[in-house]
């Protein structure tokens, strides 16, 4: 495949950041072996954001010929205090519940599930020349920006924290390199991460991404952070400027539900969420509901969208691009329960063989069921 194919597919929908293009460019060029990876901290259920953001990424990155890892990041789950903290409980659910949902996940989206290499984060860390990556990180960057950084961790700037999570910035970093990671993936929330990444690429002693003599810098790839159903904390929305500070609070998140739908909810569930989204009418900038639209149903263009009324309100109408299905959202000529009910039925029938799985295979999830989800 030649290298604008490649490029396309790496950077179109959901992709919003490349940091940088250019560099990807250059890594394609000079043939280095490619090899991509997202970590997890391993929590509660997987949402449509993580599962399918990720899962249809990880779909166009194996189109483009590009290794993929996903990252089980045990230890940051036990320094971030998640599932009780218990590093045992944490790699069970890594195993079993997390690595099935989402391989599910991915093949729904359309990638090869066989073909993502799956590593638990204590595999790498107990080797002692990981540390050494963590030491050399950590000489590169100042202990202000190693604070700023827990927002990585869900964490807000000036928490009160433990001094473990200040060392998972550093560690976060080292993964990227102690692996050979050429194309460092993750939503938005995570850049911090990454931007060190990039800085420290020239200044590495131990572990630096070489090639042919070469120091090279990883890419940073960063999807969009699907928004939660619920409504803003601010509404409305004034400014794109506001909306950079709420997003946090906006995004779909495991530790809100309310916010979110699992990959494993029933139909009635997601019908039901979804009739108490946040949708205003006419509403097009700061709408889950439009949000999800964009980037699961027109994630490729064109594609047929069909939103089913009845005679009086207008009869079926098909969109096939995203752009079409704004305009008469705008002018009023869509009515928001329509197109939640046409949504809702899409993630019925995309999230069908999630569901089939876990009919199929209980035990995972009847195990995060058990456990009591902490954060
Ligand atoms: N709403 C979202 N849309 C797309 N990607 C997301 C979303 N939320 C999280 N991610 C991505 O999924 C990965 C895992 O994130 P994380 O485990 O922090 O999820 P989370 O739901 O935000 O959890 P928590 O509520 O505990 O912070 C990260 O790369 C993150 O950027
Ligand atoms: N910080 C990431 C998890 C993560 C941990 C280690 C990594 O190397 C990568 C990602 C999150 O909260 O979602």
């Amino acid at each position: 495949m030649d290298i604008e194919k490649r490029m396309e597919l790496i950077g179109r929908k959901p992709t919003e950041e490349l940091l940088t293009a250019e560099n990807l460019r250059h890594l394609l060029e000079v043939g280095v072996p490619m090899q991509h990876y997202i970590g997890f901290e391993i929590s509660g259920y997987i949402h449509l954001g993580t599962g399918l953001m990720a899962g249809a990424k990880i779909a166009d990155l194996q189109k483009a010929g590009i290794k993929t890892r996903i990252f089980l990041a045990d230890w940051h789950s036990w320094i971030n205090d998640k599932l009780g903290g218990d590093l045992e409980v944490i790699q069970k659910v890594a195993l079993s519940y997390f690595k099935e949902g989402m391989k599910q996940s991915i093949k729904v989206m359309g990638g090869d599930p066989d073909k993502v290499e799956f590593v638990l984060a204590s595999e790498i860390l107990e080797k002692g020349d990981y540390w050494q990556t963590v030491i050399d990180i950590s000489k590169n960057v100042t202990l202000a920006r190693m604070m700023r950084s827990i927002t990585i961790m869900g964490r807000q700037m000036g928490e009160a924290i433990d001094f473990a999570k200040l060392i998972y910035p550093a560690m976060q970093v080292a993964d990227i390199y102690y692996q050979g990671v050429t194309i460092a993936h993750a939503g938005m929330d995570q850049r911090k991460a990454h931007v060190i990444a990039i800085e420290v690429a020239q200044k590495l002693k131990y572990h630096a991404l070489e090639w042919k003599g070469e120091k090279l810098k990883p890419v940073a790839l960063h999807h969009h952070l699907l928004l939660g159903l619920q409504e803003p904390p601010v509404w409305p929305i004034e400014s794109e400027e506001q909306f950079k500070e709420l997003k946090t609070q906006m995004k779909m998140s495991k530790s809100k539900p309310y916010s979110a739908v699992f990959i494993h909810d029933t139909p009635e569930e997601i019908k039901q969420k979804l009739r108490k989204a946040f949708c205003p009418a006419r509403e097009v900038r700061y709408n889950p509901v439009l949000d999800w639209a964009e980037y699961i149903i027109f994630r490729e263009e064109p594609t047929e969208f069909t939103i089913h009324r009845p005679a009086k309100f207008g009869g079926d109408v098909t969109y096939t691009t995203i752009e079409e299905l704004k305009r008469d959202f705008a002018e009023g000529k869509l009515h928001p329960l329509d197109l939640k009910n046409a949504v809702a039925e899409y993630l019925i029938e995309l999230l069908k063989p999630v569901r089939d799985y876990f009919e199929r295979n209980p035990e995972p999830l009847e195990l995060m069921r058990e456990i009591k989800i902490t954060r």
